[in-house]
């Protein structure tokens, strides 16, 4: 990572929601095609980050530089650059997936083929199913292609495997793996420090408004180890999850 640049500069960012300061002055960046992760308990103020970042939500002061473009004055270019993913709200109830994808294409003014952007998450024989007939797991891979449509720079992705299943989360893992090595660069927020472990080349921990560590997760786990911490418990070579994987294998479930 040394050397790289920075696709993402936040200074001094400071958010209030009236008299309350969700975010008091946090500075991080982002570098060009890392998976970069924001970790910390709930209400810690990650979702006001990643909206503000995306130009979707003010800020109270502070500067926010994407790609070089300030979220102030330049939103409009910012949009162009980045892959949000939508509420599924925004996903009419009588269209296909490739019907939604022409839709959302249309929306970005972009020309895309949508089997390509199926095939892209693994979706290709559910191109005639409604969002809603859709398993979990489908439906969040789903939610990844539409990030994609506008063939992005950037990727926002907020707990993208919550309530999936270990097989559909590590093939999400294998999935923005492939996105980040495709050259995008993915920000993603999550609850699973596994997930974190495993996914992401950095990762800065938000608690109460602020960053309290900003690191690789093995520098992080190696300061910990150095400071004297131990495990209470030896830690044994495989856990309950690597045994639900071997016994039931990894493949896409699309059942
Ligand atoms: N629109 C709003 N008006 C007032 N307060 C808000 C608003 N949005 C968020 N907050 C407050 O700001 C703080 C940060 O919220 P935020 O949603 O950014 O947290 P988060 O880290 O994403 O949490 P979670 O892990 O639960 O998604 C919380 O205390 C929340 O109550």
């Amino acid at each position: 990572m040394d050397g790289a640049k920075a696709i993402i500069s936040v200074k001094n960012l400071v958010k209030k929601y009236g008299d309350f300061t969700a975010l008091k002055g946090i500075t991080f960046d982002v570098l060009e095609n890392e998976i970069f992760g924001l970790l910390g308990p709930n209400g810690a103020g990650k979702t006001t980050t990643l909206e503000i970042i995306e130009t979707l939500r003010d800020k109270t002061s502070g500067e926010v530089l994407v790609n070089g473009h300030d979220v102030e004055k330049n939103a409009g270019a910012i949009k162009q650059i980045i892959g949000v993913q939508l509420q599924a709200a925004g996903y009419y109830p009588n269209l296909n997936l490739v019907e939604l994808i022409e839709l959302f294409a249309g929306l970005y003014g972009v020309d895309t083929k949508p089997m390509d952007m199926l095939a892209k998450v693994n979706l290709q024989d559910k191109a005639k199913a409604k969002y809603k007939e859709l398993s979990g797991g489908q439906k969040q891979r789903f939610s990844i292609a539409t990030t994609l449509i506008n063939a992005p720079k950037i990727v926002f992705l907020d707990e993208p495997t919550t309530g999936l299943d270990p097989q559909a989360r590590r093939n999400l893992w294998d999935l923005i793996i492939d996105i980040r090595n495709q050259g995008t660069t993915v920000v993603l927020t999550t609850h699973y420090m596994d997930e974190a472990e495993q996914l992401c080349d950095r990762v800065a921990f938000v608690e109460r408004g602020e960053i309290i560590a900003l690191d690789t997760p093995d520098q992080l786990i190696d300061n910990l180890v150095n400071s004297g911490f131990e495990r209470k418990k030896e830690v044994k070579k495989a856990n309950l999850e690597d045994v639900f994987i071997t016994l039931t294998g990894k493949a896409w479930r699309e059942g």
